[in-house]
């Protein structure tokens, strides 16, 4: 029998072309007789960390985002921390302010996020701004689960009245990705690593989200035949021989087999998520002008 391929949600196509349109918008208003400013703060050397901040000083410099980006010691104290993110606050010339997360143990991502100005979270993780997304109003949206959503829209997969299975519930994915997905009128689920029944759970959706960062969770007997299936999961494995690759959070080779729609790892949600930090902090620019 010969098994008809899910057709590929191709994230880096669709984030590069995203970043043409607003390296275009930049240049072209340029109303305020200065770029849009963006603040990444990044504390110690996880690898992993120091690649995003790198890949999203990048983007800006691509687009024409000016980076004030900082980064600190691993010994960094919370109260330098609070300062240098109320100076940013004050600081005319930025518009977006994002912590680089995860944060070493010793100091309180929660409290930290509570300094960001929320015209200025480029993050959306503010209770403001979430509390905004909980109520259904305008405002600064988190960047992985827009990067979703924006991602769909761009492929017109009718969400309204469908069930989507969000696996994961974090604060950065889960839990804002099952609020956006409300909001287009999908019957949502949220179920994590503790689930009873995850496989019964999954295969009920016609839109599934992996987002735990487990590889290999969402395995091909979990999926409905013709679903529409979304990895969020950014993870690097070593295989036998000693190199490493990033997968996802679903068994890739084998549930393209069976669904209609798939993101792949890399280059799917990761850059999607790149570009809507760009487009969040030319938002936040065009609004502190208004
Ligand atoms: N403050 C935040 N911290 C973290 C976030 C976030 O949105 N805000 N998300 C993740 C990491 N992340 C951005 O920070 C991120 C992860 C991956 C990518 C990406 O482009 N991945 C590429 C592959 C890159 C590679 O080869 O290594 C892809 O998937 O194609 C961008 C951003 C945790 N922390
Ligand atoms: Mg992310």
């Amino acid at each position: 029998m010969v098994m008809k391929q899910a057709q590929l949600l191709n994230g880096k196509a669709l984030a590069q072309r995203l970043q043409s349109e607003l390296k275009e918008q930049i240049q072209t208003q340029n109303q305020f007789n200065r770029p849009p400013g963006l603040a990444v703060l990044m504390v110690g050397d996880n690898p992993a960390s120091a690649a995003y901040v790198r890949n999203k000083e990048r983007a800006c410099t691509n687009v024409g985002i000016a980076s004030f980006g900082q980064h600190f010691e691993i010994e960094v104290t919370q109260a330098e921390l609070e300062q240098t993110i109320h100076r940013l606050n004050q600081d005319e010339r930025v518009d977006g302010i994002l912590v680089q997360l995860p944060l070493p143990g010793h100091l309180d991502a929660v409290a930290l996020l509570l300094q960001i100005d929320p015209d200025k979270d480029a993050d959306g993780l503010h209770p403001t701004n979430l509390g905004k997304l909980v109520r259904g109003e305008q405002g600064l949206r988190s960047c992985t689960p827009a990067g979703v959503m924006r991602l769909l829209q761009e492929y017109q997969i009718p969400l309204k009245g469908k069930q989507a299975v969000v696996v994961g519930r974090s604060i950065l994915v889960g839990k804002p990705l099952a609020l956006m997905l409300l909001a287009e009128d999908a019957t949502v689920t949220i179920a994590h690593s503790r689930s009873q029944n995850l496989g019964a759970i999954t295969r009920s959706a016609d839109i599934l989200i992996g987002a735990v960062g487990r590889p290999g969770l969402i395995t091909v007997d979990m999926v409905k035949p013709g679903a529409v299936v979304v990895d969020v999961g950014i993870n690097r494995v070593t295989d036998g021989s000693g190199s490493s690759r990033l997968v996802g959070d679903v068994d890739f080779d084998a549930v393209q087999n069976v669904a209609e729609y798939i993101t792949p790892v890399p280059g799917g949600i990761g850059p999607m998520t790149v570009a809507m930090l760009l487009q969040n902090t030319v938002t936040s620019y065009l609004q502190r002008h208004q």
